[in-house]
């Protein structure tokens, strides 16, 4: 598929010199001495992750935008700021439209509540009234194959029925911004491909379609536009082919180095 041109089309995203650092505090193991001295307590330590650096990018109405790239480099991270889940360390991040982030899946559901009830809340957190979100509950339960299961709590869900509780939720909400990080690998076999489906319908009718995979063919086949993040930088933009291409490239060199050196 090709990419879009920009200058038709309005930004749906529009992410400026974007960086995010996490800080996480941490008991620090004692020491031998420390120990002794503390009388065994540990010292609070501070460790600051720089999981973006000056990130920019232009994403126009009708793009569907798949991110790649290794462990940590920063994808999810990305897709949570723009999600308004979290807020940017440095920089700045526009959107224009409603985002049903479908990001780790199921992330914001309460494990004390019932399907049912995680579904509303859901739907609310979308930006939907209440009465437009029941009206979707049924074919929320019905897609998630959960009719038995709804009025559960959900910590007594299986890891698949969660997942699909959570792909479900998403993407019945009618997003303009549909935001997906690694659906393809909610449920199982038969759920997947009815989640496939489901993922090409809605492209076709969100604004804007953000996809984090390590599945490069899905990459490939779902989007029209791609972005290689590179501990926390963007290495490469372009269309899905030519970045799956440069990537993998980088992976297999990345991979022989790695024999060389253990020879
Ligand atoms: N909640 C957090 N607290 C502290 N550090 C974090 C947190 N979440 C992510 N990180 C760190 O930020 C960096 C980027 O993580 P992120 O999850 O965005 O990467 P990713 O590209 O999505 O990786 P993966 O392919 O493994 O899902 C990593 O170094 C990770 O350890």
């Amino acid at each position: 598929m090709s990419s879009l041109s920009a200058s038709s089309h309005n930004s749906v995203v529009k992410v400026e010199n974007l960086s995010i650092t996490y800080r996480t505090t941490f008991e620090r193991v004692p020491t031998f001495k420390n120990a002794i001295t503390r009388l065994g307590h540990g010292q609070r330590a501070v460790r600051e992750i720089q999981a973006l650096k000056n990130v920019s990018f232009d994403v126009p109405d009708g793009t569907a935008l798949g991110i790649i790239g290794n462990n940590g480099a920063g994808k999810s991270t990305l897709m949570r700021a723009m999600a308004g889940i979290l807020p940017p360390t440095e920089g700045r991040i526009e959107v224009h439209g409603r985002v049903s982030p479908l990001l780790s899946l199921g992330v914001g559901f309460n494990a004390q509540l019932s399907g049912r009830e995680n579904i509303i809340l859901g739907g609310l957190a979308s930006g939907l009234s209440r009465k437009a979100v029941a009206a979707r509950a049924e074919q929320v339960t019905e897609f998630a194959d959960l009719q038995e299961f709804i009025d559960a709590p959900m910590r007594t869900y299986s890891s698949g029925m969660y997942s699909r509780l959570g792909f479900s939720v998403a993407v019945h909400m009618d997003p303009d911004i549909l935001m997906i990080d690694e659906a393809l690998s909610a449920g199982d076999a038969s759920f997947k491909s009815k989640a496939a489906a489901k993922m090409a319908e809605l492209r076709s009718n969100a604004r804007a379609f953000f996809l984090v995979s390590h599945s490069l063919s899905s990459i490939n086949e779902l989007c029209n536009d791609a972005i290689w993040l590179h501990k926390g930088q963007v290495m490469m933009r372009g269309t899905p082919e030519e970045v799956t291409e440069k990537y993998t490239e980088f992976v297999n060199v990345g991979q022989s180095a790695v024999v060389l050196e253990d020879l």
